[in-house]
């Protein structure tokens, strides 16, 4: 769905922006493309969309170089920009009638069915974008991305100033695009949102592309394989960090009863700092 390769950018002549990254992205898989501020996230997504030009190397989006596509190219693409870009003064409902205006009625979804989906507040339906909170400008915004059924979707920080419980519901709208066999290009530094998500993730810092592969095995292949067990014995609580081979024979030490056993596993932002010698914000 979209192979780049070599890609170079930069806003100023003196600067590189992008040092040629290299990647692929496959029909219905969700790419996590995670890096700190200033990394270069949004600067690719904007080139993979055809907003910025000038850039170096090849990029093909659904087979076809990015400048050869045919006029209808943005009719098979959804994207969720970093800020929304809503007019403030229109209401959720006149913003999305403007916007799906935009593509052929055969493809677009039904506005209010995607706002209960979104579960948008009802009272601000008609209100102008800028009375809703940030949460509500979001689920706007990802109405916009979703109305065109878009067969590549780019969301850059979907679930960015939503709740938890947003977030979770951004999760399983997601989580749904790609059961429709959508493939989705994720730009985020939200770790949670990758780890629960992504088939595969790239870790970007300075414009480069530092790792790539999918959460599990960035994490195992990292994996110090130990466990910690919390556990009481003769009346006190106790915790052991043990390795998982000596699991094999059964927990090594005395114990009444065992509270819990975690995985010492990495986090997928442990394995960020150590690809990356640097944090994820
Ligand atoms: N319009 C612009 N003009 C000049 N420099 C820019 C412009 N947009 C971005 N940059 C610079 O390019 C670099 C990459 O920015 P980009 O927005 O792609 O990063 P990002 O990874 O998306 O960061 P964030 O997580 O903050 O959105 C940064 O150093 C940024 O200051």
């Amino acid at each position: 769905m979209i192979e780049v390769e070599n890609l170079t950018f930069s806003y100023q002549k003196q600067k590189q922006t992008l040092h040629g990254l290299t990647f692929s992205v496959a029909d219905g898989e969700i790419f996590g493309f995670l890096g700190p501020n200033g990394s270069g996230k949004s600067t690719t997504q904007k080139i993979l969309t055809g907003i910025l030009q000038g850039y170096g190397g090849n990029v093909r989006l659904f087979g076809k170089a990015l400048g050869s596509q045919q006029k209808n190219f943005r009719e098979k693409i959804g994207v969720l920009f970093e800020f929304p870009y809503l007019y403030t003064n229109l209401s959720a409902l006149d913003n999305l009638h403007y916007f799906a205006s935009f593509y052929p009625a055969d493809s677009r979804r039904d506005i209010n069915e995607l706002l209960e989906l979104l579960e948008f507040k009802k009272d601000f339906l008609k209100k102008p974008v800028s009375f809703c909170s940030k949460g509500m400008r979001q689920r706007v915004s990802m109405a916009r991305a979703l109305l065109n059924n878009p067969q590549l979707l780019f969301l850059d920080e979907p679930t960015s100033g939503l709740d938890p419980q947003g977030a979770v519901l951004f999760r399983g709208i997601i989580e749904e695009e790609r059961k429709k066999g959508t493939t989705v290009f994720l730009t985020t530094h939200n770790m949670m949102d990758a780890d629960l998500l992504c088939d595969r993730v790239a870790f970007i810092a300075d414009g480069e592309i530092k790792a790539i592969d999918t959460p599990k095995k960035l994490k195992e292949e990292n994996s110090n394989h130990q466990v910690e067990i919390n556990y009481v014995y003769q009346g006190k609580h106790g915790t052991a960090v043990i390795e998982m081979p000596e699991l094999k024979a059964g927990i090594p030490f005395p114990y009444d009863e065992i509270i819990s056993i975690h995985s010492k596993e990495p986090t997928l932002e442990d394995m960020f700092i150590q690809y990356t010698g640097r944090g994820l914000t």
